[in-house]
């Protein structure tokens, strides 16, 4: 008889990266290895192992290794990305392009070799992008390289109507569109509190704030931190899309998926709704939008294709 545990790589053991290590112990999901440059090997392992030693406290058992030897990603299910570059103040995550894409194309080469049946999940920024690039250069099917932003861009979306209405934050869902830039298109004919449409509960003036918030989101963190991004929710939606893949919830989500004809695109990755499972994304559920928002989603779009089409 033998068992074989779950295998998670992270890529990048900086802040998103190994505040998702900590989420993905907690929720006991399988081993974890997170690789990183060889020049930050030492600090790798000394993350890894300080982790590691947390579970003797927390009562877990996963396995827990740094190192900067892809080498040790073989057999990977799942492999998660955070390597790259975090915007500055005053910089825009599309700012990022030039240096994120080169390390991008590094990681997928080795994902490719040492990892090839994995599902990835994309986290560096610009994140559409880099889903677009690592799906290119892995050459995995599309269902199989999945990028992360609208479960936390809906995250933030919820915390600020829970606030505006004094109510549990897990009583709101919402979902937003589009591609993980101060465009993004926030669905409020989509989003309810408690089953009932948030349009009846807050005035439009108020929604018309909430939205601009959650576009800017990211940037509010960054302003306040002063230095790096946000990593506690990142980390979060990172591990609850890797709960849904590993334990096969099938759970609709919204994910940047590379499209092929849906809500009319074709060539580029794009935040949609999604039905996630054990497979990566199983489907991608299209949605009626009034004209409205059809032309915010052909604003994102168009900001994302623009930045695929220069790509260097
Ligand atoms: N999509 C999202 O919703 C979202 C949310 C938060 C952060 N991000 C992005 O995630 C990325 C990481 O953010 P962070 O806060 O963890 O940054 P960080 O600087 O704390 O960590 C990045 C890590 O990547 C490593 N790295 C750099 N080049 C590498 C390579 N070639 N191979 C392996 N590792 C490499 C660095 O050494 C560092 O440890 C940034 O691009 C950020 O913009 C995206
Ligand atoms: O804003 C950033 O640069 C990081 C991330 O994309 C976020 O939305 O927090």
């Amino acid at each position: 008889m033998s068992f074989r545990r779950n295998k998670i790589a992270i890529i990048g053991a900086g802040h998103t990266g190994m505040t998702t290590a900590l989420y993905l112990a907690q929720k006991k999901l399988g081993d974890i290895v997170v690789v990183d440059i060889p020049s930050a090997e030492g600090p790798t392992k000394g993350k890894a192992l300080d982790l590691f030693q947390s579970h003797s406290i927390e009562g877990l058992n996963s396995q827990i290794t740094g190192t900067a030897d892809y080498r040790e990603i073989e057999q990977a299910d799942l492999v998660i990305v955070t390597a790259g570059l975090p915007r500055k103040p005053g910089m825009s995550r599309d700012d990022l392009v030039t240096m994120n894409v080169s390390i991008m194309q590094e990681v997928a080469q080795n994902i490719k070799t040492y990892a090839p049946t994995s599902i990835i999940i994309v986290l560096s920024n610009p994140v559409d992008v880099m889903t677009y690039v690592c799906l290119k250069e892995t050459g995995f099917p599309k269902h199989r390289v999945i990028g992360q932003s609208g479960i936390l861009d809906s995250a933030r979306f919820n915390t600020f109507v829970a606030e505006e209405l004094g109510i549990a934050i897990e009583d709101v869902s919402s979902f937003v569109l589009g591609g993980h830039g101060d465009e993004m298109v926030p669905l409020v004919r989509y989003s309810y509190v408690g089953g009932i449409p948030i349009e009846k509960v807050i005035p439009q003036s108020r929604l018309d704030a909430i939205v601009e918030r959650t576009r800017k989101g990211g940037g509010e963190i960054v302003s306040l931190l002063g230095t790096g991004s946000a990593y506690y929710a990142p980390a979060a939606a990172l591990a609850k899309m890797a709960e849904i893949i590993i334990l096969d919830q099938k759970r609709i989500v919204p994910s940047v998926a590379y499209l092929e004809g849906a809500y009319g695109y074709t060539g580029i990755c794009l935040g949609v709704p999604t039905v996630l499972g054990g497979q990566g994304i199983e489907n991608i559920i299209e949605l009626d939008l009034t004209s409205d928002e059809q032309e915010a989603l052909h604003d994102s779009a168009n900001a994302v294709r623009t930045l695929i089409e220069n790509l260097p």
